[in-house]
């Protein structure tokens, strides 16, 4: 019997942030951290999935009362991202199969929608499918004074978002891979496609924010406003 996995990498430091404490532990609405609502939202989609929540060692912030699921567990976070990612599929009973969902716990204002598209392509696409938003603004290419030297094309142009999905051994095998070539990736459709392998760039919503800089925070916390009255805007 195949299983669900969700991963989600929440061990990191939120340095961009510059807050007192990780960003994923900031509170965005109702009182609740960022950490709280990204959980709300993947449970809310996908409730019986096995979670795998990947949280600094030294983590003294966390409380698993903002955990909504029934079987879940927690590993240790590694040095980079991918490291995290990493120490979940080897702590992890799944089989080859079982698709593994991966999830920025920065990004809470993923939606159903988006989460059940993802995992459909996820399912159904051998080499794996992510969500992503194609590039709307012109790119510039800057030189190391912050002057524009170049515009990038930007046809066929995505931003890579989360969730990602592939299949367990697949991702596994990948990420192992990057590993052994010392590659750090910082997404890991980055390893797959290093495999020689194409997921599929799933169009997913523009709100699907990664919440990195300062202000970001009460950008998110207006986009969960707005859900709220308007969900499947
Ligand atoms: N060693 C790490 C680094 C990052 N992450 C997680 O990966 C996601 C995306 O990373 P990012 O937005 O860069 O978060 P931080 O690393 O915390 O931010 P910064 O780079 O500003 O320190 C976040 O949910 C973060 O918690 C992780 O689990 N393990
Ligand atoms: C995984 C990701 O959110 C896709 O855009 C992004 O690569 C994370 O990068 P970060 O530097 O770890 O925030």
């Amino acid at each position: 019997m195949s299983h669900s996995w969700l991963i989600v990498p929440a061990a990191g430091q939120g340095r961009r942030m510059g807050a007192d404490k990780p960003k994923q532990y900031l509170t965005l609405a109702d009182g609740q951290p960022v950490l709280a609502h990204t959980l709300a939202r993947l449970h809310g989609a996908f409730p019986s999935a096995r979670l795998v929540l990947c949280l600094d060692a030294d983590d003294r912030w966390f409380s698993p009362q903002w955990v909504p699921f029934t079987n879940w567990q927690r590993v240790a976070g590694g040095s980079e991202r991918m490291d995290s990612v990493l120490n979940a599929l080897h702590a992890m009973t799944a089989t080859d199969d079982d698709v593994v969902m991966v999830h920025d716990v920065a990004r809470p204002c993923i939606t159903q929608g988006d989460l059940l598209a993802l995992y459909q392509a996820a399912t159904t696409n051998p080499a794996g499918a992510l969500l992503a938003m194609p590039v709307a603004d012109t790119m510039k290419r800057a030189d190391d004074q912050g002057l524009s030297t170049r515009t990038e094309p930007r046809e066929h142009l995505w931003h890579a978002l989360t969730p990602q999905g592939f299949r367990y051994a697949l991702l596994r095998r990948a990420l192992e891979t990057a590993r052994q070539r010392q590659t750090v990736v910082t997404d890991e459709a980055s390893a797959v496609e290093a495999l020689g392998e194409s997921p599929l760039l799933v169009s997913g919503r523009r709100d699907n924010l990664k919440i990195t800089h300062p202000d970001d925070l009460a950008l998110a916390a207006a986009i969960l406003a707005a859900q709220a009255v308007h969900p499947s805007a």
